[in-house]
């Protein structure tokens, strides 16, 4: 099968970004890719690590030619990325990008490029990780990516974009932008904002010493710190934009909370059992979902990534 786009344009050559152009030139080896970034030290790595065959100085020339533009900056910066390219975008590009949230950016990159095909993504791959060194070719082999198309979508280029993300690996599904922003929240964002609380609550504990975080974080607190490790501008990036969702889920965690807070006080013994019962049943259907951890080292060998 031919490859839906004749050539690419990655902007934002960090995890996502880096891994995009690795993925592309592993899984289509006739398409040009072509990266940039805001920051030029990225752009000299980017160029080492042969994130890209081509990293441009200017924006709008690494634009130029494309027939598809994957936006890969944090999503508050994705509507300042896509208007920087105006000048160098061909007629009939298709613009997408992989941000965590989808409403915010959709509504940005539209603003920034009237005119354009905007057809937003979420490859919902990815590691605490972040910069052009984190990125990995098989980030998103059997994992998820959302396609969020505008209600007015041309079928036969969002038809393309799915072709373009399974040929990387991915499996795909479609939803609106709102839908999708409150599934992410609850099952993306909240658990992020959970990290980081626990993580700065423990090590504002004044009698749990540094040392003692470190030494006993091999327990459940250690998965914490990984998720509490992720990018900070991404994340505070994504509160901003999918605040209406979070707070509404973060409402419910907090009842939910307050209900297993109420149980452990009164010695309710079969409230807890029965919730972590039905919490280790969602665990043992997402493992025989095959949806289990993609991440390096997490099972898999054949990735060439680090942790
Ligand atoms: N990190 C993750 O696990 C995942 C992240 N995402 C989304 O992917 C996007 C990128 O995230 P990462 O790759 O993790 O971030 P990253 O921090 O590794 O890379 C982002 C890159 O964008 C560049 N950049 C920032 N503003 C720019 C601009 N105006 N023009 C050009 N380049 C610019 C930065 O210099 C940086 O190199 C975000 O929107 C994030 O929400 C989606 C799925 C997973
Ligand atoms: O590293 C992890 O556990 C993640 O959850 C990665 C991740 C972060 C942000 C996304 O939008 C999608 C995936």
């Amino acid at each position: 099968m031919s490859a839906p786009f004749k050539q690419v344009t990655v902007v934002g050559l960090g995890l996502l970004g880096g891994s995009i152009g690795l993925a592309v030139q592993a899984a289509m080896p006739g398409v040009r890719v072509v990266g940039f970034d805001a920051d030029a030290e990225v752009r000299t790595k980017a160029r080492e690590l042969g994130l890209a065959h081509e990293v441009p100085e200017v924006a709008a020339d690494a634009a130029r030619g494309s027939d598809l533009v994957v936006l890969c900056v944090p999503v508050g910066a994705m509507g300042q990325a896509a208007a920087a390219l105006a000048d160098g975008l061909s007629d009939g590009v298709v613009i997408s990008d992989v941000g965590s949230s989808k409403a915010s950016v959709a509504r940005a990159l539209a603003e920034a490029l009237p005119g354009h095909t905007v057809i937003p993504a979420h490859p919902v791959a990815g590691t605490e990780r972040s910069g052009p060194d984190a990125g990995f070719a098989s980030l998103f082999s059997n994992r998820w990516c959302i396609i969020t198309p505008p209600a007015d979508a041309d079928t036969a280029q969002v038809a393309k974009l799915v072709a373009f993300w399974e040929a990387l690996g991915a499996r795909v599904d479609m939803m609106d932008a709102d839908h999708h922003d409150k599934v992410l929240a609850v099952t993306s964002h909240l658990p992020h904002l959970i990290a980081y609380t626990i993580v700065g609550t423990a090590s504002d504990l004044e009698q749990v010493t540094q040392s003692e975080v470190i030494k006993y974080s091999a327990g459940g607190f250690r998965d914490f710190t990984r998720i509490a490790a992720s990018d900070p501008t991404m994340w505070r990036d994504v509160f901003l934009s999918n605040r209406d969702a979070v707070l509404e889920m973060l409402q419910r965690f907090t009842e939910d909370l307050t209900e297993l807070q109420k149980a452990i006080r009164k010695g309710d013994g079969d409230t807890l059992f029965d919730h972590f019962e039905r919490t280790r049943a969602i665990r043992r259907g997402i493992i025989e979902m095959g949806q289990d951890d993609a991440r390096p080292d997490f099972g898999r060998s054949d990735h060439d990534g680090q942790q």
